[in-house]
């Protein structure tokens, strides 16, 4: 036989078989004995949006105290020895259908545990083109976590399917508009127009005209044949009046009268125009000082608040801050074509920080460190006010119960206690706990504190 043909034994080396398994869409994390991760592939990146490097030689236990994943899946292992397959939720809000193989020693014990895991959305995005499921709140554009935001959605809709108007209320950058527009969609309303108006943008008598429209010959410089205006336009459907405190007295009385009359008459017309209009309107300047100081009517205010919402500031729900940052780091790294992920150091400041601006903040501020980091976003990347905000007391969220305020104030005086001592039996004994406990808190809040060491 000529050995020469023989040539299909293809040689795969351990070297070429860790680039290959950096090529798959599923993330492979191997855990040794001790259930520290000694393997992890790059899919691992995106899933917690750290390198694989800060994952290595990390215990499992450290991890899920981080609330790198939920649930954890040793305890189902432990139990049954078997390869078995769970739902797990990550720090970056991915979900994931994750299976995990135990390999067994002599003693009946886990070796190894090679755990394999895909991204659940993938399927969700195929079974929703395919059966025409209802968009989760993701596709409407809203990314949130926490309990305060999911109320307001599960309070959203309860009141979409009617008719009443509703006052969205918050800060700048809070999600006023994208709410407003989830409100919309989910509405028996939906497949009618949806148009919506920044009252603080446009000057008071463009924006009358945008509104009311004008008849032929109205004034000069219109458009000869006259306009429909917004409310014309959205008939049947909803309108969207953004920063509605901003709205001239005059304007207010005119749509005090939309409202109670549905109808009005376009300028320079004589024939009211019957109107069927959900308004939804936004402002992020408290009405009520408005109304004190005569700059806003009280009877259009009483017309308007039939329904209110107020969307709390991003620092009231920190819940949302790190999805919100995963988010949009998924989304500028789609945009800008690359794959930079983000470090704990990073995302430890970025969490604490006060976010005045809101979640435009946080999109803008994703979009430049996508833009200007060359491979790993971190926290020298970073502008200044966020290295100003870290060495300042942490930012406390109000909290709702007491167990959280006291939670909060344990983690408070850890921290900073960790900061200045550095060892767990100088922190034991400078807040009175023994070691063990000083240990156990050091561990489940310190965690980035004891990278840097
Ligand atoms: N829950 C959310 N998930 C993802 N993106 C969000 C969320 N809320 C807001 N955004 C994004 O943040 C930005 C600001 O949102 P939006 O314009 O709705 O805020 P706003 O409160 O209406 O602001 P303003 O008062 O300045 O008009 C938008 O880019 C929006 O897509």
């Amino acid at each position: 036989m000529d050995e020469s043909i023989n040539t299909d034994k293809v040689e795969i080396t351990g070297e070429t078989l860790k680039e290959l398994l950096d090529y798959l869409s599923d993330e492979i994390i191997i855990f040794n004995h001790n259930r520290q991760i000694i393997y992890a592939n790059k899919a691992c990146e995106k899933n917690y949006g750290l390198t694989r490097e800060m994952l290595l030689g990390k215990f499992n236990h450290d991890l899920f105290q981080k609330k790198l994943w939920t649930p954890s899946i040793y305890p189902e292992i432990d139990k049954s020895k078997k390869p078995i397959s769970i739902i797990q939720t990550t720090n970056t809000g991915a979900e994931l259908l994750t299976s995990a193989i135990p390999i067994l020693n002599d003693q009946d014990e886990v070796e190894l545990l090679i755990t394999t895991a895909k991204e659940l959305h993938d399927h969700k995005t195929v079974t929703l083109n395919t059966n025409n499921k209802t968009p989760t709140l993701e596709e409407h554009g809203i990314i949130t976590h926490s309990s305060k935001m999911q109320d307001i959605i599960a309070f959203c809709q309860k009141v979409a399917i009617t008719n009443s108007t509703i006052l969205i209320q918050g800060e700048s950058g809070t999600g006023k508009g994208v709410l407003a527009n989830y409100i919309h969609q989910i509405s028996k309303r939906k497949s009618m127009p949806y148009l919506t108006i920044n009252c603080a943008a446009i000057p008071e008598e463009l924006l009358e005209s945008e509104l009311f429209g004008y008849t032929k010959g109205a004034f000069t410089g219109a458009n000869p044949s006259g306009k429909a205006g917004l409310l014309e336009m959205g008939n049947n459907g909803t309108v969207f009046l953004d920063e509605i405190g901003d709205l001239s007295l005059s304007l207010q009385a005119k749509l005090l009268q939309v409202m109670q009359d549905k109808e009005f008459i376009p300028i320079g017309g004589n024939a009211k125009k019957k109107v069927n209009i959900r308004f939804i309107v936004a402002t992020n300047r408290n009405l009520e000082k408005l109304i004190e100081k005569g700059q806003f009517r009280e009877d259009l205010y009483y017309r308007l608040n039939v329904i209110d919402i107020t969307l709390p500031p991003l620092r009231d729900r920190k819940e949302d801050i790190i999805p919100l940052i995963y988010h949009f780091l998924h989304k500028f790294n789609e945009e800008y074509e690359s794959d930079k992920p983000i470090s704990q150091d990073a995302l430890d400041i970025l969490e604490w920080y006060s976010w005045p601006g809101n979640i435009r903040q946080l999109a803008n501020l994703m979009e430049k460190l996508v833009i200007i980091s060359d491979t790993v976003i971190d926290h020298h990347a970073l502008p200044e006010v966020f290295h100003q905000k870290k060495n300042t007391p942490i930012p406390l969220n109000q909290p709702d119960t007491l167990d959280d305020a006291v939670d909060q104030a344990k983690q408070h005086m850890i921290r900073h206690s960790f900061k200045k001592h550095r060892s767990s039996r100088k922190v034991a004994e400078d807040l009175k706990i023994s070691q063990t406990t000083a240990t156990k808190l050091i561990r489940e809040y310190c965690n980035d504190l004891r990278q840097k060491q």
